[in-house]
């Protein structure tokens, strides 16, 4: 089980230029810190370079230079990441449709090294938290959009990162939801995790504690 506050992690983005192949950058010379116990949004319009940020703080997106660190070692590769405890909860949600919202949380329990008794444990209690105990062995193909978009953040909580990556996780939710969800990630800012939150939803990120604002290829604190 990853938390406690030994396991505190600062991730660091320092004069990073960040794209893909061989096309411009999509963000230039960002600098940011994203430190255990608070939220950071990042905002901005569609194609701003938010999901691309957030891939870079994965391990997923090596930076074309400058460097990204956790608690200033390099963070390395997604498995690296993985291995630091840094979980990230995908804008497309990464579900496995064919599987129950059970058995997705489970897997992903199981894959970071928890037991299977940790796993039915962890599983129930996240898919709860999200209000999904009563869907928890339908099959996510057969959820609504929202439906799936909780199943992925309980498979997030319930691997209790160190840092938690959470891209447009309130897109498709009604208010009631998006508020619960909102919670759930200050909850696990209280629990010592750091916590980044991309938004294009003013209110979403007024309810963080600060906020990296993304526009024209740059990365600017609209509050820090
Ligand atoms: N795998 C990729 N290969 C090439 N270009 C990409 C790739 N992923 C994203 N891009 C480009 O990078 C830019 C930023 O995309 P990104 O997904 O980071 O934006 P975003 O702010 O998350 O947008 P949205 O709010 O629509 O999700 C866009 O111009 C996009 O076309």
């Amino acid at each position: 089980m990853i938390g406690g506050s030994e396991y505190m992690l600062t991730m660091d983005l320092t004069t990073a230029d960040l794209g893909y192949g061989a096309g411009d950058p999509v963000l230039r010379d960002v600098t940011v810190t994203a430190r255990p116990g608070e939220i950071l949004a990042v905002t901005g319009t569609s194609g701003a370079g938010k999901t691309t940020l957030l891939s870079a703080l994965a391990g997923l997106l090596a930076p074309r230079s400058g460097t990204v660190t956790a608690d200033g070692s390099p963070l390395g590769d997604r498995d690296a990441a993985v291995g630091r405890g840094v979980v990230l909860i995908p804008q497309e949600n990464g579900l496995a449709a064919i599987l129950t919202a059970a058995e997705n949380v489970s897997v992903a329990v199981i894959a970071t090294g928890g037991t299977p008794a940790d796993a039915r444990r962890r599983t129930a209690d996240a898919l709860a938290a999200v209000g999904l105990a009563g869907q928890a062995n339908q099959l996510i193909e057969e959820l609504s959009g929202g439906q799936q978009q909780r199943a992925a953040i309980a498979r997030g909580l319930a691997l209790r990162g160190r840092v938690v990556l959470a891209d447009e996780v309130t897109s498709e939710l009604d208010a009631a939801n998006r508020q619960k969800v909102l919670e759930l990630l200050r909850a696990e800012a209280a629990r010592g995790a750091t916590v980044v939150l991309a938004t294009h939803d003013p209110e979403a990120a007024a309810a963080c504690d600060r906020e990296l604002h993304l526009a024209d290829g740059t990365a600017s604190w609209t509050r820090s």
